[in-house]
């Protein structure tokens, strides 16, 4: 076959941050005045962004910055078409002084917008915050204030702490917002089991969180390894590496169940799958050097599901090796950010975890919030009585074979277990992840085509944010957070337990932070309040930072464990109630509409 010209991959160029000074337009002294400390503030934001925050592969953020400041309409449609040209996805807006508010403010609907007013005296600042804001509540485009609570000289260089926070936190958000523009969701397959979240709901994922969603056929797996495509000198690398790095275990089957001799082959069929499911998602040129220009280009997809059960796994090896070293931040090749792909083609928790991941730049745990274990049925069943951190009951989080290396916490952070940044990942930190790890034959009852399932158990006292996006019939999408912490068991406390379900799949232990209030005021509770039978876990506290991001998304939040002077939303929520911060952001999300809708 004579080889096609290389396929162009998707030029998916990372967004920018567009940042804006605003000056008092007066000339003749005022603006003149003001014109080296207002560049300053956003040089000096700029900075921060750039030293701070990364894109998912790794890349530092670019912030582009209005050739001049901004006092009258005509330089803020300059600014605007700048960063049109520039590919930004969000904007800030920094001053020092009074600015003339709906002469100035972004009137860009489709991204997100914030604005610090510097909190000092001589040109006040917080003034033109307050109007401008009034102005994007006026006009429906709501937007972030940010003010320090101090009141600073002119001359204060100094970004406070909270200052630097909330523009940290917005900007993550506004990145993830911005980088799922465009981008989509491919589906393999099909609704797994009845599985809600399966049915993938296009008007969520286009009028949300403006991507596509992608559809193939579990069968394109099967077409692709016979006819090789895929790249075969990577294929013997991959090979290699997992025959020599992924041990497997015990076959839980029954002797009469097992079948040994068709292992080697599962795990050549299990490697190739990981590599198709990989190309399938984000392409791979050296396919089109196979004669392969179609398949080279991929799917564009930031996230992906694979539905697996039922039909491929009533005849063909799982998709668990694949799901976990492709959630995982590392393979043959060495350390590489993850690829987003969800169990059973959960598209739901499929954008949990990506919201997730796109907050943190880490891998993300994909499990099943399985079982609320009391402590007296733990004590009932096993002897041992829960303890310490456990003592209110624990949720077992355990998907069905399959979640990223990453969730054993085997990678030190500071010393402690927890999700390193794939760029930080040592080759100790990757060992220690396999070597906390056993693969084993699938349960033959579920899964009558074999393969193998990933067995570990997670590190304990590690804090993790659990969420999960549920749809709603009338209501539409709606977010659930709980902060917490894992715990560990006694070995055969857990062995007990796990054989209670499966082996044979992956352990966390979770327990939720509790408020004492509605669906957080018992373990129970939010196990019983839980909107569906998957959760994306993330390492980290990081509920705040996602309250945030729904907000922007106008996605509202019904339950979550975060402390409310941490919640931060666009200033119009408090115009839909400031003694019920709940009940104000759905009003919000719902008079709002979604960001692309
Ligand atoms: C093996 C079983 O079918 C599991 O896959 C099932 O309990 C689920 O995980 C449902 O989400
Ligand atoms: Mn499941």
């Amino acid at each position: 076959m004579t080889p096609q010209p290389p396929s162009p991959q998707p030029p998916f160029p990372h967004p920018k941050i567009g940042i804006r000074p605003i000056i008092d337009g007066r000339r003749r002294g005022v603006r003149e005045s003001l014109e080296d400390q207002t560049m300053a503030m956003a040089e000096r934001v700029a900075a921060l962004y750039s030293a701070e925050l990364r894109h998912p592969d790794g890349t530092p953020i670019e912030c582009v910055i209005a050739d001049s400041t901004i006092g009258r309409v005509p330089e803020a449609q300059a600014a605007a078409e700048k960063f049109r040209r520039e590919g930004v996805g969000l904007t800030l807006s920094v001053t020092p002084c009074w600015c003339y508010g709906t002469e100035t403010i972004d009137m860009d609907r489709t991204m997100p917008h914030a604005i610090w007013g510097f909190n000092g005296s001589e040109r006040p600042g917080a003034v033109y915050l307050a109007a401008a804001l009034a102005g994007h509540a006026q006009l429906g485009i709501p937007a972030f204030g940010i003010y320090g609570e101090h009141v600073q000289d002119a001359d204060d260089e100094t970004i406070p702490d909270a200052v630097r926070t909330q523009l940290l936190d917005y900007a993550r958000a506004g990145l993830a917002v911005a980088t799922m523009k465009g981008r989509s969701y491919l589906a393999m397959g099909g609704v797994s089991m009845g599985i809600a979240g399966s049915v993938v709901k296009d008007e969520f994922w286009s009028k949300y969180l403006g991507m596509r969603n992608e559809y193939i056929d579990m069968s394109e797996f099967d077409r692709r390894v016979r006819e090789g495509i895929y790249d075969p000198d990577e294929y013997e690398k991959a090979r290699s590496w997992i025959r020599e790095n992924l041990t497997q275990g015990e076959d839980f089957n029954p002797a009469e169940d097992q079948m040994t001799a068709q292992h080697d082959d599962w795990w050549d069929y299990c490697t190739k799958m990981t590599l198709i499911g990989r190309d399938l998602m984000v392409g791979n040129p050296r396919l089109a050097e196979l004669g392969f220009g179609e398949e080279a280009l991929g799917h564009g997809a930031l996230a992906s599901g694979f539905q697996g059960q039922r039909q491929w796994t009533d005849g063909m090896p799982n998709g668990d090796v694949m799901e976990t070293v492709l959630n995982t931040q590392f393979d043959w090749n060495g350390p590489r950010p993850p690829h987003i792909m969800a169990t059973e083609n959960d598209a739901l928790n499929g954008a949990s975890m990506l919201f997730n991941h796109l907050l943190t730049n880490k891998a993300q745990l994909f499990s099943d919030v399985r079982t609320y274990w009391s402590p007296e049925a733990v004590e009932r069943v096993t002897g041992h009585r829960l303890e310490g951190r456990a003592s209110g009951g624990i949720i077992d989080l355990r998907n069905s074979g399959s979640t990223t290396l990453d969730g054993t916490f085997a990678a030190t952070v500071d010393g402690e277990p927890g999700i390193k940044h794939w760029w930080d990942l040592t080759e100790d930190d990757q060992a220690a992840m396999l070597g906390a790890t056993t693969f084993h034959p699938a349960n033959v009852g579920y899964f009558r085509g074999g393969g193998f399932s990933t067995h570990f158990r997670s590190a304990g006292e590690v804090p993790v944010t659990m969420c999960r996006v549920n749809l709603v019939d009338g209501l539409g999408p709606v977010m659930q957070i709980a902060e917490g912490w894992t715990v560990e068991l006694p070995d055969e406390v857990a062995t007990t337990i796990e054989a209670r379900t499966d082996r044979a799949w992956p352990t966390t232990w979770f327990v939720p932070n509790l408020t004492g209030e509605g669906a957080l005021t018992s373990v129970y509770d939010v196990m019983n309040a839980w909107g569906a039978n998957h959760g994306a876990i993330s390492h980290g506290h990081i509920g705040a930072q996602l309250i945030t991001l729904c907000a922007m998304l106008r996605i509202p939040v019904n339950m979550h464990n975060v402390a409310p002077d941490q919640v931060f939303r666009p200033k119009a929520w408090l115009s839909f109630g400031t003694q019920d911060a709940e009940g104000a952001d759905f009003r919000a999300c719902a008079t709002f509409g979604p960001l692309y809708g």
